[in-house]
C-alpha cells in the first residue's frame, strides 16, 4: 500500500501519524499564505442565473493564481494527489507552463486573529493563443472536494469561470473531456444563460414553428434543426460557448420551447434521431449525396475519377457499407437516441425547476 500511496503523494507524503496530526496546527495558515499573491475573481454569490445564492455564503471566494507564480506550483503539488484520486483519467498539469491558471474555491472562516482558509474545490484552466489576436480558455480539471459536492459549488465555480471568460473577452471557453456529471452541470448553467440571451430567441421560435407545423415523421426529409450560423457566432462571441456545445444546448432549448411537449414528442424524437445518425456517420445526411466513381481513362487509372452530386439527395449505387448489420445498427441507433433524450429531459427538468418559466 505504501508504494502505491507514494506514487500518488510523492514528496508530500507524511507517514508518521504524530507528524501528520501536528500539521493541523503547524500548517494551519499554509493556504492563506499561499494565496496571498492570488487575484480574487469573486467573493460571495455570483449574479448568475442559477439559483446558487442559497448555497453560496459570503465566506466563499474564488482566487486565481498563475501556475508560474512561486506559490501556485507549490500549492498545486499538494493538490495533485486529490486530482489523481478523484478526477477520472486525469494527469497533473505542467507546473512549468505559465499559461496554466488555478482557480481556487476558498472558504474563509473568521477565527481568533486571522481568518482560516480552506480549499473546497478548484479548477485548472489553460489559456492559449488563437490566430491572429485572440486567446481561448480550456478548462481541463475541476474538482469539488467530496464532502462539499452536491451543494451547488461546482455550478458556482463554473459560473465564475464563465464570467471571467466573458469579462476577458476570450474567443471561447471549452472543456477537455468532460465527465458525464460535469457535462450535465455545465449544460444546466449554459441553458440558463441561453434562455435569457435575447438574440437567439427568433431562431428558437422559427425552429419551433417548423417543428410544430405538421407531422415531421411523415415527411420524406426531416429538416436539420441546427441553429443559424449567425446565432452560433453571437453565442460564441457574447457567452463564449463553443459551437459543439451550443449544438447540444440547442436541442434542449427546442425541447423546452415545445408546448405541450407530449404532443410533439414523436417529431422531436425524429429530429434527435436525425442528429445522432449524422453524428455517427460523421456527415450531414441532408446535404446532397456525393459519390466517387472510378472511370476508365487514358491517364493514370488511380487518379481518374468522377464525383457525382445527386440533387434530390438520393444515393445511387453506393459503395458505402452501411447495410451489412442493419438490424443491429438500427438497434444501436435507437439506444443512443434514448440515451440522448434521457439526458435532455434531465437537464430540462433541472432548469425548469430553477427557473419555472423555462
Ligand atoms: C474536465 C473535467 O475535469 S471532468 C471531471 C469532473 N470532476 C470530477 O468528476 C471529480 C469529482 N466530482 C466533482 O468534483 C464534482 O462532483 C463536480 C465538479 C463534477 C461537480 O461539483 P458539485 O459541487 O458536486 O456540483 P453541484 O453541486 O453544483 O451540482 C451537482 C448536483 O448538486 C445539485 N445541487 C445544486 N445546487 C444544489 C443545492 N443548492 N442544494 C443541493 N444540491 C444542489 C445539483 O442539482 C446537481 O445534481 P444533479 O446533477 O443531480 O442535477
Amino acid at each position: 500500500l505504501k508504494s502505491a500511496l507514494q506514487n500518488i503523494f510523492a514528496e508530500t507524503i507524511v507517514d508518521n501519524k504524530e507528524e501528520f496530526l501536528q500539521t493541523f496546527s503547524t500548517q494551519r495558515d499554509f493556504i492563506r499564505n499561499m494565496v496571498t499573491d492570488g487575484e480574487v475573481m469573486q467573493s460571495g454569490a455570483t449574479d448568475g442565473s442559477s439559483n446558487n445564492a442559497e448555497v453560496v455564503s459570503s465566506d466563499l471566494q474564488v482566487i486565481r493564481m498563475q501556475i508560474g507564480s512561486p506559490n501556485a506550483g507549490l500549492l498545486y503539488s499538494r493538490l495533485v494527489p486529490l486530482v489523481l484520486l478523484f478526477v477520472d483519467g486525469s494527469n497533473p498539469i505542467d507546473v512549468t507552463d505559465p499559461d496554466w491558471h488555478l482557480y481556487l474555491l476558498i472558504e474563509k472562516k473568521e477565527d481568533k486573529e486571522d481568518p482560516l482558509y480552506r480549499i473546497v474545490g478548484f479548477t485548472a484552466i489553460y489559456k492559449f493563443f488563437r490566430y491572429p489576436d485572440r486567446l481561448r480558455m480550456r478548462l481541463s480539471q475541476i474538482l469539488v472536494l467530496p464532502s462539499f459536492q452536491g451543494k451547488g459549488l461546482g455550478t458556482y465555480l463554473m459560473e465564475v469561470v464563465n464570467n471571467v471568460a466573458v469579462a476577458e473577452n476570450v474567443y471561447d471557453l471549452t472543456v477537455e473531456e468532460p465527465s458525464e456529471k460535469f457535462q450535465h452541470i455545465r449544460t444546466c448553467v449554459d441553458i440558463n444563460r441561453l434562455l435569457t440571451f435575447d438574440p437567439i430567441k427568433p431562431a428558437i421560435d422559427s425552429a419551433v414553428q417548423t417543428l410544430t407545423k405538421g407531422k415531421l415523421s411523415k415527411r420524406a426529409q426531416i429538416p436539420r434543426f441546427t441553429p443559424p450560423l449567425n446565432a452560433i457566432e453571437k453565442v460564441r462571441e457574447s457567452l463564449k460557448i463553443n459551437k459543439k456545445h451550443f449544438l447540444n444546448c440547442w436541442e434542449i432549448l427546442i425541447y423546452l420551447a415545445l408546448d405541450p411537449i407530449d404532443k410533439y414528442m414523436e417529431d422531436y424524437t425524429s429530429v434527435i434521431t436525425n442528429h445522432v445518425r449524422s453524428d455517427i456517420l460523421g456527415k450531414d445526411i441532408e446535404t446532397p449525396k456525393k459519390q466517387v466513381v472510378d472511370v476508365p481513362s487514358e491517364y493514370e487509372p488511380e487518379t481518374s475519377f468522377v464525383v457525382f452530386k445527386s440533387l434530390n439527395g438520393e444515393e445511387g449505387n453506393t459503395n458505402v457499407q452501411v447495410d451489412e448489420n442493419k438490424p443491429d445498427q438500427e438497434q444501436q441507433l435507437k439506444e443512443l437516441v434514448d440515451e440522448r433524450i434521457r439526458e435532455i429531459k434531465l437537464v430540462a427538468e433541472k432548469v425548469s425547476k430553477v427557473c419555472p418559466k423555462a
